[in-house]
């Protein structure tokens, strides 16, 4: 992706050029005056602004040109030669990326048939489909970036009519647009476009009744089905072979989000893939990890490779350590049944952490295409040291009283045995044997039932040789090395920690932020992670999603220390609900020369 740009509107080239024209970097230009001996290329001016995606018919070989069907001319970053990587792409699509606002929602299919799109909520009872997936569906439609025939189902065991569905829907909405100008109005909207079927997840039967239903909403136009799997891991395979058999697309396309866990271990996850495989094709997989979907997370990759001032530092060169922290400020209050066969390495480290820590410290991806940046994260991950006992702290949180309030303990949830290990806080030391990272540890930190709720990835560089300012330092020098912070819950931020002088006559040093902070930037509110990542696999963008590369390569990484807790009963240190974890946390990090970013005065 990322390659075509409308040149008729202003030349623009990443990087090497700036545009030509007042108009935005992605602004989509819909008409054109100059001729062009290039041949024609099919795609409406009401293609989504989002992604514009155009069918190569007749292209100019050796060129970076080609010709949009409305007859807007477009330029390619690197030739368009019917090569690599647009013939990666089914159809000979190329997509392109435009603004993140999605007002006109295409409605068409590549050819110009009119296409819909039947979005069904497998586990729609739930508390992820509740929470997270209809307001996250609701966000995209009053932000316009639904298409416009689009139909939303439920799909649970639970009885339930279109009704209930509906009023279910309107009343646990906790999206950020519930605030917003016409809610009621736009919900109400919204609400006639969903329905419910009720079904038993391994009955064909049941999928060919929803199969009927949704056949009568296409009324006869292009179908694209997209089903959410919102329901424990144990229904996955089942709920994927009925749907595939008795309910994809007769002519467009089926699609699966699958949510994690993708299993608990290398073999059971590869059972999973397995069993997943035998009825949907790798590029039908969708599985999320939304941590890839927030917008700081989006955002490493630009900062990076789009300002010239990071990526020469990015190496063991400069960079001393690498910190990857989550902390929730509750426990596992209501979860603690699927929690409890989890335990938070599986549940935060081994995916959200790890996707991070990856995307963080891969080499330059050839293009912005979805393979090319999922290669290079396997690279990452496979050159990874599998994770050891001895660099690994676990904990478990224990009750707490404070203020009057009496916290519980983890196994004083009645879903979780009273002799139960499970790690609910882990700090693990990590290390990338290639040329660029060899000996930086990398480290992690998760726990819930923490002092605050935050996830940030901190990047602590070295220390200046020969500072000619150590004197007005101070003894402690790691104090005064350049710290990058990206703050990505909660108050988005960037900032860099400097040192500069106080002003006056001395020479004292200070420390201070160089700080990007989103709030004070941007009037816009963030869109969940949810949301990017429905709209991105409505339009078929993989690139935020799981490869099974990547997930057998994640796997390898924890399986064998997760076995070896297990099998040696490991018990976890006790931290009290609300403290800041175990001080073992402190001593693995000590023992790479580092301190955890988090907890100095100014953090
Ligand atoms: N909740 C969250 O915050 C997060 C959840 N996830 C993952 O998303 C998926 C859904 O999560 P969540 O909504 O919390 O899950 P729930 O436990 O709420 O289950 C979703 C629905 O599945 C059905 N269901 C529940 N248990 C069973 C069972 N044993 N057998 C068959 N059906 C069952 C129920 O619907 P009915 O009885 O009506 O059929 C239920 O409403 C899970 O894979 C979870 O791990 C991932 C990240 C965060
Ligand atoms: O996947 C999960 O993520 C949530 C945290 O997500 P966030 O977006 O609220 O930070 C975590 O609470 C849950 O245990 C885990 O399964």
């Amino acid at each position: 992706m990322a390659t075509l740009y409308s040149t008729h509107c202003r030349s623009y080239s990443p990087l090497t050029q700036s545009s030509s024209s007042s108009s935005s970097y992605s602004s989509y230009c819909s008409s054109s005056s100059s001729s062009s001996k290039l041949g024609h290329v099919a795609v409406s001016s009401s293609a989504p602004k989002r992604f514009l995606a155009a069918k190569l018919s007749v292209l100019s070989q050796s060129q970076n040109v080609a010709r949009m069907q409305d007859g807007a001319v477009a330029t390619a970053v690197t030739p368009i030669e019917n090569d690599y990587p647009f013939k990666k792409l089914k159809g000979g699509l190329l997509s392109v990326p435009s603004t993140d606002e999605c007002k006109d929602a295409v409605g068409f299919d590549i050819n110009g048939n009119e296409s819909t799109v039947s979005i069904t909520v497998v586990g729609a009872s739930g508390d992820l489909a509740k929470k997270k997936i209809f307001p996250a569906l609701f966000a995209l439609y009053y932000e316009g970036c639904l298409p416009k025939h689009f139909t939303v189902y439920g799909y649970a065991r639970s009885k339930m009519t279109d009704a209930e569905l509906r009023t279910m829907v309107s009343q646990t909405l906790t999206c950020r647009i519930d605030k917003r100008e016409n809610c009621g109005e736009k919900m109400e909207q919204f609400l006639e476009r969903c329905f419910y079927h009720s079904g038993q997840y391994d009955s064909q039967e049941n999928f060919a009744e929803l199969d009927k239903k949704l056949k009568e909403h296409e009324g006869g136009k292009v179908s694209n089905r997209l089903f959410y799997l919102s329901v424990p891991p144990n229904v996955f395979i089942d709920a994927v072979r009925c749907a595939s058999l008795s309910a994809s697309a007769g002519n467009g396309w089926t699609r699966v989000i699958v949510e994690k866990p993708f299993g608990r271990d290398s073999e059971s996850s590869a059972a999973l893939t397995k069993g997943l495989k035998q009825y949907l094709d790798e590029d039908q997989i969708f599985r999320i990890d939304h941590y890839l979907g927030k917008e700081l997370v989006e955002n490493l990759s630009v900062l990076r490779f789009s300002n010239l001032i990071f990526e020469p530092l990015w190496s063991r060169q400069y960079i001393r350590n690498v910190q990857f922290i989550f902390s929730e400020d509750f426990g596992t209050e209501g979860r603690g049944g699927y929690f409890d066969n989890y335990g938070i390495i599986r549940d935060i480290m081994q995916n959200h952490l790890l996707q991070i820590l990856a995307l963080f410290a891969m080499e330059t991806p050839v293009t912005l295409d979805a393979e090319d940046i999922r290669n290079e994260k396997v690279k990452v991950l496979r050159s990874m040291r599998p994770l050891e006992l001895e660099n690994m702290v676990i904990g478990q949180y224990k009750s707490h009283t404070k203020g009057g309030v009496t916290y519980p303990a983890y196994t004083d949830d009645k879903t979780v045995p009273k002799d139960s290990l499970t790690p609910t806080f882990a700090a693990a030391a990590l290390f990338i044997d290639n040329a660029r990272w060899d000996g930086v540890p990398f480290l992690m930190k998760a726990g819930k039932a923490l002092h605050n709720k935050k996830a940030e990835i901190r990047v602590q560089f070295r220390h200046v040789p020969g500072n000619l300012y150590n004197r007005n330092i101070g003894t402690d020098l790691d104090r005064a090395t350049n710290e990058l912070v990206i703050r990505v819950q909660p108050d988005e931020a960037i900032y860099l920690k400097i040192n500069n002088k106080v002003p006056g006559l001395g020479m004292k040093l200070d420390r201070s932020n160089l700080n990007l902070h989103y709030a004070a930037r941007y009037s816009k509110e963030i869109p969940d992670a949810y949301e990017r990542l429905l709209l991105d696999a409505i339009e078929g963008e993989r690139r935020l999603f799981i490869r099974s590369d990547e997930l057998d390569a994640a796997w390898s990484l924890f399986t064998p220390v997760l076995k070896e807790l297990e099998e040696k009963r490991i018990i976890p240190e006790y931290y009290p609900y609300g403290s800041r974890g175990p001080v073992g946390a402190h001593y693995l990090a000590a023992r790479y020369k580092v301190r955890w970013g988090d907890v100095s005065v100014e953090q």
